[in-house]
């Protein structure tokens, strides 16, 4: 997890970020000019009071008053529209920027490899993606411009203080060490609190992202109250951390506060008495400078003006060190480089030979899931992996999608390496049908052709039709047009297998894979997937993790997997006749004791 660095700003995140500016260099360079100007207008409004009092009210000017009234509401129209398009413009500007992160940030995550998943909760992934790149936004909204903004308000006041009269500005002034030391230690302190409460919302992310994805099983084991305590925690840890951090905001802006009066009650004071005295002086010496009520209204109004990004300084810090650390989050996400290798340029027409030579395999180090696995499956034929669970048979299906990296050995296909393959192609030749099949919230012919343009309604219905489903679709509300909500909630588990299959079989794969569903149908749903299944396979090199006694049997080769190694390879009858062998006692166990003849 990113932390926050020591340094205010950190110029080489500063950078990156920028980058991301370029392309919206024009909205920037207008924000920051309307900072300044809106700076340089703030400024006008104390002079104009000031030109009111001494020189138009003592002296009982009413057109001179009249004018710098006029002036006073020009100069107001003038910086209502200059924040206007300043909110705006850097508004908009963080929005474009984290709209073109996001984009980067989406296609990032889409290319890396599944074992960056197995490592990372979704929970952390969707909080940096959301509310991680809200903070960059920030970072121009409220962080870096309106900082620069800010700072340069207060220069120019102590500036404008100090030019029209050193000696009250700095009396007047005499508080400030206190201010800035204490916008300091509150920024110091509300820092890490910060931290901490972005920590907790990754952590509630994480919570929630789990448990709406897990909830059929929250409800099943009936664990609501269970998981509800866990809940109350992650929630209390992150109402906690809020709490930490509005605490010190509350005991800030009072310290403010006091000072503020603390300056004003000193500018009464010695302005107050520098006007009797000048007075006195300029009755004896005619001395037409000195200090004047006008002087005294315009300090005050600069006073307010000064305190007021003062108050915000240290919370604009923040928010720029909290987009910083966001940035950082973010950018340690892009770096990652677990990224398939897409070494390979093949994208030859692919007939379906697939061969296993001396595969080793693991997922962390050299824990071996597959141990030396040697076959050959010629283009059309279909091969049945069985063996108990945890065997390796999923792990051999991922590693031929090149989802994983084997450690030793070769994966052929057609005779080329598959690494030598350019892996989006070789993965469209491959149809892979897991178990657990995944819908989106998207209608039934966007789930078949995942959106690709170049598949037509036709090619859906007639694949549907192919594999037997359409009857089943064109009862649905809408037909190939019903949404299926999400995760295809709203369909039965035999109903999703269909759509998957016809999702494979629009893609007219010269591979299948196929991971037979375990969860048991209605008869005519079963036989139904049976008849897509065989119409799948057809004229297809097939792997299939089998579960079917019909499919095991229909194979040209069964391999029997044991702890990552073949134990025994060969037909439904080779294999039947090797006593106490593996396969012999899976079949006994699995299928035989219902009575199912060999
Ligand atoms: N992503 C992963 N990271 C680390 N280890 C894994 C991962 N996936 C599987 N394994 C391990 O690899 C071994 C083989 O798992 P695999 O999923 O290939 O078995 P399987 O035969 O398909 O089992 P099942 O029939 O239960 O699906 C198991 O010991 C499992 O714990």
């Amino acid at each position: 997890m990113a932390e926050v660095t020591g340094k205010a700003i950190d110029w080489k995140l500063l950078g990156r970020v920028m980058h991301y500016v370029k392309p919206y260099r024009r909205t920037f360079v207008i924000s920051a000019f309307l900072t300044v100007l809106l700076a340089v207008l703030a400024l006008i409004q104390p002079m104009l009071m000031q030109r009111a009092v001494d020189n138009h009210i003592v002296v009982n000017d009413y057109y001179g008053l009249v004018f710098i009234v006029c002036l006073m509401i020009a100069q107001l129209v003038i910086q209502t529209i200059a924040q206007y398009f300043q909110t705006f413009m850097t508004n908009s500007l963080g929005e474009s920027v984290i709209r073109d992160l996001r984009i980067d940030i989406f296609n990032h995550i889409t290319a890396l490899r599944l074992r960056y998943f197995d490592k990372t909760p979704i929970g952390v992934l969707i909080t940096r993606t959301v509310s991680d790149l809200e903070t960059i936004a920030d970072i121009f909204s409220e962080g870096l411009i309106s900082i620069i903004g800010d700072m340069l308000l207060v220069v120019a006041i102590i500036i404008c203080m100090l030019a029209e009269d050193w000696k009250l500005a700095l009396i007047t002034l005499i508080p400030m060490p206190l201010l800035f030391a204490s916008t300091y230690i509150f920024k110091e302190a509300i820092k890490s609190s910060f931290q901490d409460v972005r920590t907790h919302v990754a952590q509630l992310n994480t919570f929630l992202a789990e448990h709406i994805s897990g909830i059929s099983i929250i409800q099943y084991f009936a664990r609501e109250d269970q998981e509800m305590r866990k809940f109350n925690n992650v929630n209390a840890k992150y109402r906690d951390a809020n709490i930490r951090s509005n605490w010190y905001y509350s005991i800030f802006f009072p310290v403010v506060e006091i000072l503020f009066s603390v300056c004003i009650g000193l500018l009464v004071w010695y302005g107050c008495k520098r006007i009797l005295s000048d007075e006195q002086l300029s009755q004896i010496s005619a001395n037409p400078k000195g200090i004047t009520a006008g002087t005294v209204l315009m300090f005050i109004t600069l006073l307010n003006l000064l305190f007021r990004p003062i108050r915000q300084l240290a919370d604009k810090f923040n928010t720029l060190q909290m987009g910083m650390v966001g940035a950082d989050r973010i950018f340690k996400v892009l770096d990652t480089d677990d990224i398939a290798p897409n070494n390979g340029n093949y994208t030859t027409p692919i007939k379906g030979d697939i061969q296993f030579k001396d595969v080793w395999f693991a997922y962390n180090d050299e824990n071996w899931v597959l141990k030396n696995i040697n076959f050959h499956i010629k283009p059309g034929e279909t091969l049945a992996l069985v063996g108990a669970t945890g065997a390796g048979k999923s792990s051999t299906i991922n590693i031929l999608n090149r989802f994983y990296e084997i450690g030793k050995g070769e994966i052929t296909v057609d005779g080329t390496n598959i690494d030598d393959y350019e892996v989006g192609y070789l993965r469209s030749r491959i149809a892979t049908v897991i178990q657990d099949v995944f819908l989106f919230s998207d209608t039934i012919a966007n789930n078949i052709s995942l959106n690709n343009p170049n598949i037509t309604r036709e090619q859906i219905v007639a694949a549907a039709k192919d594999v037997g489903a359409h009857d089943f679709i064109m009862r649905l509300p809408g037909g190939y047009d019903y949404n299926v909500m999400e995760r295809g909630a709203t369909l039965s588990a035999g109903q999703a297998q269909l759509i998957s299959f016809i999702r494979a079989m629009v893609y007219d794969p010269a591979i299948l894979v196929l991971d037979e569903a375990t969860s048991s149908v209605d008869t005519e749903t079963e036989l139904l997937i049976q008849a897509a299944i065989d119409k799948l396979m057809e004229g297809r090199t097939a792997i299939v993790i089998a579960h079917r006694l019909s499919t095991i049997q229909k194979a040209d080769r069964i391999i029997v997997l044991d702890h990552g190694e073949i134990m025994e390879s060969g037909t439904h009858q080779e294999l039947l006749r090797i006593e106490n062998g593996y396969y012999r006692k899976l079949y006994d166990l699995q299928f035989n004791s219902a009575g199912i003849s060999r």
